[in-house]
């Protein structure tokens, strides 16, 4: 039997992952990317509580930590001007155990000193899951921290309607750049502003997103080559050749631009889906061999792109490149399984997904069952409610995500 805390009702936060289409690596010097969430999503359910106790699941990545919420310190907004501060503000003086769950409970107790710490402090039990690949290139991390920074928000009682308004929206992005801010130190911002408001987004530094009111939704395939790679190394990679020869790489980097400039202008369009299938094809190969050119391919991400190719299907490496993800077009009637058969028997990793979808979520009921009951009845043996959050299958995770507009 699954109890409930007292106080708040429960509620559950999602949040999509996120792909790069256009402009990677061009984006770092004021160029424009083109990004869009996927149907793959971070999932968290907050359960409110009246003992002032902090706990943060996070079965994924095998965290369980329970905190006095008394004890986690109240930061505030100068405490994360250097990397490294959250650290020595939070992780020393709370025990965080080393591990790879670090990063992301160090994330959470930075969000939580900043929203929530102080006196009178709600407790909350906190789990997230993820149905996302963690580290693959496809924003695990801004997903989380946007989970984290909606529900701690919504705690608070310091969103207007669940997270659906436009200042809600913004609020919860800001907080979620924050979360990115200690797990990476100089992130963008692309990742959390698509797992926040979800869809396309235009997206130049040092400017607020912009959503692109797009009503041509892009089925695509992911292939992750499981080919590790540094995200930093790629960037100073990059760097080193526009140092080396500016006149040609700042020609590359403009080219790069337009691609975006293109696909903003198609999405915005009225084209029928025939006639937007074939000129996103070329852009594309072109955004491809053009970061080809840079140097951030990978003989993985080639043969993706042979075996997509020779199908009629254009691909194109997303993220950093130098291994992690590439995306693939599939136009109407294309062999999607069939290809992703032939990528799966090379030993690559494929997920279908469409691009485009809803961005942060939350919701007290599932199908119009209030969530605790709904959490009950699916993992009918879990002792709590985080105990049958946490038991789950995927299939009954995923629907908790919010329906497609
Ligand atoms: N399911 C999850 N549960 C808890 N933490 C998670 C989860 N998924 C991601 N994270 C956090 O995000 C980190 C991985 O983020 P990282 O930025 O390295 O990869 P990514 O976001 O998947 O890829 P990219 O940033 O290149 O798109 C994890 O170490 C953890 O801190
Ligand atoms: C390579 C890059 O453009 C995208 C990595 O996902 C780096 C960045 O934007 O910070
Ligand atoms: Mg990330």
């Amino acid at each position: 039997m699954v109890t409930v805390h007292s106080g708040e009702a429960p509620f559950v936060v999602s949040a999509p992952g996120k792909v790069i289409m256009f402009g990677e690596h061009a984006v770092v010097y004021g160029k424009t990317a083109i990004a869009g969430s996927v149907d793959m999503r971070a999932y968290g359910l907050a359960a409110p509580r009246s003992d002032q106790q902090v706990r943060l699941v996070l079965p994924d990545i095998g965290v369980d930590v329970q905190l006095d919420a008394t004890q986690l310190p109240r930061l505030a907004a100068g405490d994360l001007a250097h990397p490294g501060d959250v650290e020595a503000l939070v992780g020393q003086r709370i025990g965080v155990p080393d591990g790879p769950g670090r990063t992301a409970v160090l994330a959470f107790a930075y969000l939580y000193g900043r929203l929530c710490a102080g006196s009178g402090a709600p407790g909350l039990s906190l789990c997230v899951r993820s149905l996302l690949p963690v580290g693959a290139g496809l924003g695990s991390s801004a997903a989380y921290s946007v989970v984290l920074a909606a529900a701690l928000l919504q705690l608070g009682g310091q969103l207007q309607a669940l997270g659906a308004t436009a200042a809600d929206r913004r609020l919860i992005n800001e907080w979620a750049f924050q979360g990115e801010q200690v797990a990476h130190g100089t992130p963008s911002g692309i990742d959390n502003s698509v797992a926040t408001y979800g869809g396309f987004l235009e997206y130049t530094r040092g400017r607020d997103p912009l959503p692109l009111p797009s009503t041509h939704a892009l089925r695509v395939l992911i292939t992750n080559t499981n080919v590790p790679k540094s995200t930093k190394a790629l960037v100073a990679g990059v760097r080193a050749l526009r140092d080396a020869h500016p006149a040609v790489v700042d020609h590359i980097l403009d080219a790069i631009h337009g691609i975006s400039a293109t696909a903003s202008a198609l999405f915005q369009s009225p084209a029928d889906g025939g006639a937007l299938e074939r000129q996103m094809s070329d852009i594309v190969r072109l955004n491809h061999a053009l970061l080809s050119a840079l140097g951030v391919s990978h003989p993985a991400l080639e043969r993706v792109r042979d075996i997509t190719a020779a199908r009629h299907m254009p691909s194109k490496l997303t993220g950093a490149g130098g291994g992690g993800c590439a995306l693939t077009l599939v136009p109407a009637g294309a062999p999607a399984a069939a290809v992703a058969a032939e990528l799966a028997a090379e030993g690559f990793c494929c997920y279908e997904t469409v691009v485009g979808g809803p961005g942060v979520a939350i919701t007290r009921t599932v199908n119009a069952v209030p969530v605790a009951a709904w959490i009950a009845a699916t993992a009918a043996q879990a002792a709590d409610i985080v105990a049958g959050f946490a038991a789950l299958s995927a299939a009954d995770i995923a629907r908790l995500a919010p329906a497609r507009g």
